[in-house]
């Protein structure tokens, strides 16, 4: 029997509805493998589960936790002026901020609305020496390992009651820290993996053809390393990423630097010399840069939503930088949106660049891409120009797409499929 899904996916159990609050431990949720910008059709998209983690690293003392907390609102993460607060990783979940899924929800109607989410970790602080046991040492790498990418708080404001464990402020340094012992961490295992390869011999010329790509992304990996480059610079083939993959290295995972203003900086952070340093080794590592005051969003998140605005105002500034950030981490794992709206609810459903109408219904269900058939698909301006699927249907502005199509970002969908 031919069915329609999309606006009933709510019967179905969905993915990212995942409770907007915080809890203490890591969630056992299967998690996003390999970060490719763009989704290869040859991977089954059963791998693929839209809770990506954010991992928040940073030397002890910045502001990590603090962050977090505003983040997440109500976060329960300790935050406090002596390093090392921080010991176990907090873990909260948090909405997308997505503006065209309230207008799809106010104009289909819909009782519920449910934005994509990210998951954020609160980990602890790193020093000098940590991929050789100093400080809380390897565990903490070992959390790192497993987020999907970075945002690494940078101390940008003076405060001389706030201990800085190098005794100064000093991006740069702060910087050159964190990525050294990611780089020794991520040499360690290459050697490691490397002394294994040389043992074992492959049993058949398939597994022979990987251990080949392996070995070879290795290489190339370790040399980048040695010459204090991350491996993501690394340009490899799609045989080498998969055949590396399972490592996890610390150094593929993508970076946004988050520069931590004081609240005297942020109408205009730009002034502040340590901002513009972050700004220029963001661009020299192939990394996104968001500035924000984690003091001031912690404070925001104390008051009533009234007087936020007249506090951000206060301090010269529109807008919370909370959104951006959240916001850029997304688009930074390369992740897409796409929307099913109706009277029941409004979705947004994470998707990687590249994923076909199939796959990208197999993120609502299996069974979705197990029995898909067409996808009934608008533009999110055309479904807003018109107002409702039937409108858009009667002008001529929704297209029946096959199992090839790439959906694009902001696509509105209705899928039907067999079961
Ligand atoms: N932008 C800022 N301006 C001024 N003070 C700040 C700012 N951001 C954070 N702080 C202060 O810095 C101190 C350390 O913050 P926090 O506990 O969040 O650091 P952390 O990086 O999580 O530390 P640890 O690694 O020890 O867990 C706190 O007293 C916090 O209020
Ligand atoms: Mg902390």
């Amino acid at each position: 029997m031919a069915r329609i899904a999309g606006a009933y996916a709510y019967l179905l159990p969905a993915l990212n509805s995942l409770p907007v609050k915080s809890t203490p431990t890591t969630l056992s949720l299967p998690r996003l493998m390999g970060l490719d910008r763009n989704y290869s059709s040859s991977s089954s998209s059963s791998k693929i589960s839209m809770s990506l983690k954010a991992g928040i690293v940073g030397l002890p003392n910045v502001g990590k936790s603090t962050l977090f907390n505003a983040v997440v609102e109500n976060g329960k993460a300790q935050a406090a002026n002596f390093p090392f607060c921080t010991i176990e990783p907090n873990v909260g979940i948090v909405p997308v901020p997505d503006n065209r899924l309230q207008v799809l929800s106010h104009l289909s109607k819909s009782l519920k609305t449910v934005p994509a989410s990210i998951e954020f970790v609160d980990i602890a602080g790193l020093v000098k020496g940590a991929s050789q046991g100093e400080g809380l040492g390897n565990k903490f790498l070992s959390h790192i390992r497993e987020v999907d990418s970075i945002l690494q708080v940078v101390r940008c404001f003076e405060d001389n009651d706030i201990v800085h464990v190098n005794g100064k402020v000093d991006p740069k340094s702060d910087i050159d820290v964190i990525n050294l012992e990611l780089i020794f961490s991520d040499l360690d295992q290459i050697q490691k993996r490397m002394e294994k390869l040389k043992k074992g011999k492959a049993k058949d010329s398939q597994s022979k053809l990987k251990e080949e790509s392996e070995r070879s992304a290795l290489e190339k990996i370790e040399q980048a390393l040695m010459d204090g480059k991350p491996a993501r610079s690394v340009r490899l083939t799609d045989f080498e990423k998969e055949a590396i993959r399972q490592l996890c290295l610390l150094t593929m995972k993508p970076v946004i630097y988050v520069a931590n203003v004081a609240e005297t900086d942020l109408a205009e952070p730009e002034n502040n010399p340590h901002v513009k340093e972050v700004m220029g080794l963001a661009s020299e590592l192939e990394s996104g840069l968001v500035t924000i005051s984690a003091q001031v969003e912690a404070e925001l998140t104390e008051l009533p939503p009234d007087e936020r605005t007249e506090y951000l105002k206060s301090l010269g500034v529109n807008y919370s930088g909370l959104g951006n950030l959240i916001r850029a981490t997304y688009d930074l794992l390369g992740l897409r949106t796409y929307f099913t709206s109706g009277e029941k609810e409004s979705k947004a459903w994470t998707i990687l660049a590249g994923m076909t109408a199939p796959q990208a219904a197999g993120v609502i269900h299996s069974d979705f891409e197990k029995g898909f058939i067409r996808a009934e698909t608008v533009a999110y301006d055309d479904f807003v120009t018109a107002g409702s699927f039937a409108a858009a249907r009667e002008k001529g502005l929704l297209r029946s797409e096959g199992k090839e199509y790439v959906v694009q970002e902001g696509d509105v969908m209705l899928f039907r499929f067999n079961v």
